[in-house]
């Protein structure tokens, strides 16, 4: 049984340590999914579930709503793309930056916080005729795992009571303080004929004043909604700066008994799961720990002599959703007071007010549809303000990468960047190991962003829509022009070819991935099964963004709380039907 395995694989320690490492639940990763996860299953006081998190504990500056997340790089994984000759061109290194958080909460703690779910049509593609548990998938069976954890704060979106509720862990609201030139965009969009309703009950188009994941002003992370309240469980074990390196699988039994995990690099503790291990790091460490388990392609394992024991599509299928610096609107010389932002700081550390508990004119986005299909938006186009010195317009042409940059808070700026975001790119990638230092080192991504040339072609046509705003009688009133950005080298090209060099030069990967660990009926293109367990293993499970086979019409973080919300109710049903305990 698993204590004897456990007491023999640590014969010299004491048992009372033995015993302290074996848990009902081993939830790898404190992010986004595996805080939702923590709280579900430990709700049950027979359960004792440990979490285990790279990163460090949430710390308050980070709930400030109005700091940009370039602020938050102390606390994320700092992956980048491998360079590939047809995106990201001008990005430094010829490859993007992919954000993803290094915290706990995950990236729940350095996301823009927008709540979006995307289109029922995008869950109902998810399920495949004939395959057994795939109709638990669609998406009229998903809405109440949505609203399980949902506290609109918004009373006219709350009116729709088959989409949206009351009473769960995540409050979700606009923010109160509204952005001097906000009216003026939705005015904009207006004209242009988009109206404003909630893009979260299948809207087929919207220019909207987006909801947030808030609570007073402030951000709410799934640690902060989730983990906190429920840290005082005696069933619960929360470690920090704990990665996870190794999954230990009985070959014999085909099951994963626990893991490994460094707290201190180089010295491996163990830890044991009676139930389930559950891998919640994201779309691509859980890739880094499965393949260095002996998971993943056979191809690619024994590239580093790993012995495989599954070969499983693990790390195929990448997609992150993208978007294209280069478009960005001046509105004139802003006067900014240094003095006036310390005050907005103590304002906000005061009673969470002011203009800091705000995204500013990033409040604002619009979700639009191209070409004639009607299944809904492919492209939002986001906003985001951004401060340049105006010496800096007067002498020279500003690059792309300052005009994206703010040095200062959101609702400080004198730039609104119009960022086509594509919601449903159709290129895909890999994650595999890094090559020299499979362990330790940055996996290597190969995102392929902008290789199907649809993905190019969406891109662009949303520029030419953008570009329509300046023709509106709003935008001209407020004299809001094109602002002067340095295009190197696409400056010398028109029209089209002009903006699919901007593409290609100026990509920007959201950090949004999904479909290393994809979920479907087989094993030859999915990794785990419609109940979130990993093809050919017992004990393992898979619940975060990884999991989803393609995106959805909008950002995803809703979304993985609601895959959590489903894989906990999932797990909730198979172990206190089937008692299996190990022990
Ligand atoms: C800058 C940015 C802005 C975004 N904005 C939005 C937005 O406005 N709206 C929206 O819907 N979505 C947004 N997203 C996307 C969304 O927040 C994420 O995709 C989603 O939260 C991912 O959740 P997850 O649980 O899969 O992974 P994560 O939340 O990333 O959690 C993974 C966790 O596992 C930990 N971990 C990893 N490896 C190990 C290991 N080996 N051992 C132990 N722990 C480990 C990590 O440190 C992390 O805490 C944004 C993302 C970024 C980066």
């Amino acid at each position: 049984d698993l204590f004897t395995k456990a007491t023999r694989s640590k014969a010299l320690e004491a048992e009372k340590d033995v015993r302290n490492s074996v848990y009902d639940f081993i939830i790898v990763g404190g992010g986004t999914a595996g805080c939702v996860l923590a709280n579900r299953l430990s709700a049950n006081p027979e359960w004792k579930v440990l979490v285990l998190e790279a990163g460090e504990e949430e710390n308050i500056d980070y709930d400030i709503p109005g700091i940009p997340t370039k602020d938050l790089r102390p606390i994320l994984w700092n992956y980048r793309t491998e360079r590939n000759g047809f995106s990201c061109l001008s990005r430094p290194g010829g490859s993007c930056e992919v954000r993803t958080g290094k915290v706990l909460g995950g990236s729940s703690v350095v996301n823009d916080m927008k709540y979006t779910r995307g289109s029922r049509k995008d869950y109902d593609a998810w399920h495949s005729n004939g395959e057994i548990g795939s109709l638990e998938w669609k998406f009229e069976n998903l809405v109440e795992h949505f609203k399980h954890s949902e506290d609109n704060g918004d009373y006219d979106i709350l009116m729709n009571s088959f989409y949206h509720s009351r009473g769960g862990e995540m409050h979700v609201q606009r923010f109160k303080y509204m952005d001097r030139h906000m009216e003026q965009f939705l005015g904009a969009f207006a004209e242009m004929g988009f109206r404003s309703i909630d893009i979260n009950t299948n809207a087929p188009e919207a220019a909207v004043n987006n909801q947030f994941v808030i609570s007073n002003n402030t951000r709410l992370s799934t640690n902060t909604a989730f983990l906190k309240p429920v840290r005082h469980r005696k069933n619960l074990v929360v470690k920090t700066g704990a990665t996870v390196t190794k999954l230990i699988i009985d070959h014999q039994e085909k099951a994963v008994d626990g893991v490994l995990y460094e707290i201190e690099k180089g010295k491996e503790q163990l830890a044991y799961a009676k139930k389930d291990t559950i891998l919640t790091a994201g779309a691509i460490n859980n890739v880094r720990l499965l393949h260095l388990s002996g998971i993943g392609p056979k191809e690619e394992l024994s590239k580093h002599n790993i012995s495989v024991f599954l070969d499983l599509p693990v790390g195929s299928s990448y997609q992150d959703q993208v978007t294209i610096g280069g478009l960005a609107f001046s509105i004139g010389d802003v006067a900014i007071d240094e003095n006036q932002i310390i005050e907005d700081f103590k304002t906000w550390f005061q009673n969470r007010g002011g203009p800091l508990a705000s995204k500013g004119i990033n409040q604002i986005s619009a979700f639009i549809q191209l070409f004639e299909n009607k299944n809904g938006p492919n492209v939002e186009l986001a906003l985001e303000g951004n401060y340049i010195r105006s010496d800096k317009f007067m002498l020279t042409n500003v690059s792309v990468h300052t005009a994206e940059e703010s040095s200062l808070p959101l609702p400080y700026y004198n730039l609104v960047n119009i960022n086509p975001v594509l919601l449903k790119p159709k290129s895909k990638g890999k994650v595999t190991l890094n090559k020299r230092n499979p362990k330790y080192g940055r996996p290597v991504i190969q995102a392929n962003l902008l290789k199907e040339t649809e993905d190019l072609d969406a891109l662009v046509d949303s520029v030419d829509i953008a570009l329509q705003l300046l023709n509106t009688k709003e935008l001209k009133k407020a004299e809001i022009k094109i602002a002067p950005l340095d295009l190197f080298p696409c400056d010398r090209l028109q029209n089209r070819d002009q903006w699919n060099c901007i593409a290609r030069h100026y990509t920007k990967a959201l950090g949004n991935p999904i479909g290393t660990c994809r979920m479907g009926g087989n094993k030859t293109n999915s990794v785990v099964n419609y109940d979130l367990k990993v093809h050919g293993i017992e004990r393992l499970r898979i619940i975060d963004a990884s999991i989803m086979p393609t995106h959805v019409r909008g950002n995803i973080f809703a979304p993985t709380v609601m895959i959590a919300e489903k894989g906990s109710k999932i797990m909730n049903k198979d172990w206190k039907e089937n008692k299996g305990n190990f022990l």
